[in-house]
C-alpha cells in the first residue's frame, strides 16, 4: 500500500517591506494609489479572491505606519507579519520562520512581490496548474522577445548581445514547499546575490518550472511603471 500523499495548502506571502528608493517617491511605492486603492491592496485582494488560497500573510517593516490604514485588523484570510528586513530575501526568511508551526512542511509557499498588482486569480491558478506536484516548485515568468545587450563602461556601450533563446524575465509569484524554501534561503550564501527565491532553490541544484505570466503583472520600480500598471488594472483580467 502506498503511502496516502496529504494534499498541500497554498499560502501567499508578500514581502512588503520595502522603501521604494527608485520610485522616488514621498514613501514606500506598495502604498502609492494605484487604480483607485493603494498598489498592496490589489495583490492581496487577488490572493484573497482565489478559492486555492487558505491564507495570504503581508510582511512590513517593525516600524510601518502605514500598513493598519490599508488592511484593517478584521480583514478576512490576511494576517500582517511585522518582521521585514534589510533585503528582500531577508523579509522573506524572516517571515517564513515566524510561520513554523502555522504551516506544514508540504504546503506550498507563493512569495509574491507587493509591488505587483497586476495578479489576477487566474494568473495564480495558472501558477498551481503548472507546478502541479513537482519538488523544484516554479514561478511565473515571460520569455524574453527583445535582444539583449551586455553593456560595459560607465557610459553603457553595447559590448556584446547577449543571445535571447532560453532567456526569460522572472515574475512572482514563486511557488515552493515551506520546507525547500525555508531550506533554500536558510542556506544561502549571501542575502545580496539572491534577488528571487527561485534562485536560492537552484543553489541547491533544483530547476524550478517557469510557467509563463503575462506583461500586466509587471514589477512597479520606477515611476513610469505606474502608468502601465493602472492601464492593465482598468482593462480588468
Ligand atoms: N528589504 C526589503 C526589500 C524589498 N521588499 C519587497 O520586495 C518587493 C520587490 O522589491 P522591490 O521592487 O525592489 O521594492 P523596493 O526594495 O521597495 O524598491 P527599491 O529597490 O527601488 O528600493 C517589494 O514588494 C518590496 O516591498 C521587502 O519586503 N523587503
Ligand atoms: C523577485 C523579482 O520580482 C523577480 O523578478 C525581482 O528579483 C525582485 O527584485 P527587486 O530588486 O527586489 O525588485
Amino acid at each position: 500500500m502506498t503511502a496516502s500523499k496529504t494534499t498541500p495548502r497554498y499560502f501567499a506571502l508578500l514581502p512588503a517591506a520595502g522603501v521604494g528608493a527608485r520610485m522616488a517617491a514621498d514613501g514606500p511605492k506598495q502604498y502609492l494609489t494605484v487604480g483607485g486603492k493603494p498598489m498592496l491592496r490589489h495583490a492581496v485582494d487577488a490572493f484573497r479572491a482565489s478559492d486555492l488560497v487558505a491564507h495570504t500573510y503581508v510582511v512590513v517593516s517593525a516600524a510601518d505606519g502605514q500598513i493598519d490604514g490599508v488592511l484593517p485588523a478584521d480583514l478576512d484570510g490576511v494576517t500582517v507579519l511585522r518582521c521585514g528586513g534589510a533585503t528582500r530575501m531577508d523579509t522573506v526568511l524572516n517571515a517564513l520562520r515566524e510561520l513554523q508551526g502555522v504551516v506544514a512542511g508540504g504546503d506550498m509557499i507563493m512569495v509574491h512581490d507587493a509591488a505587483r498588482p497586476g495578479l489576477t486569480p487566474a494568473l495564480i491558478a495558472k501558477l498551481i496548474d503548472g507546478v502541479g506536484d513537482d519538488a523544484a516548485g516554479g514561478l511565473l515568468a515571460l520569455p524574453v522577445v527583445d535582444t539583449v545587450k551586455r553593456a560595459t563602461g560607465v557610459v553603457p556601450v553595447a559590448a556584446t548581445t547577449v543571445s535571447r533563446n532560453g532567456l526569460w524575465l522572472a515574475q512572482t509569484p514563486q511557488m515552493f514547499s515551506y520546507e525547500l524554501l525555508l531550506r533554500a534561503l536558510g542556506s544561502a550564501p549571501d542575502a545580496n546575490a539572491i534577488t528571487d527565491d527561485a534562485s536560492a532553490v537552484e543553489m541547491l541544484g533544483l530547476s524550478p518550472r517557469l510557467i509563463e505570466g503575462h506583461p500586466r503583472n509587471l514589477k512597479v520600480t520606477l515611476p513610469a511603471d505606474i502608468r502601465i500598471a493602472e492601464m492593465y488594472l482598468a482593462a480588468g483580467e
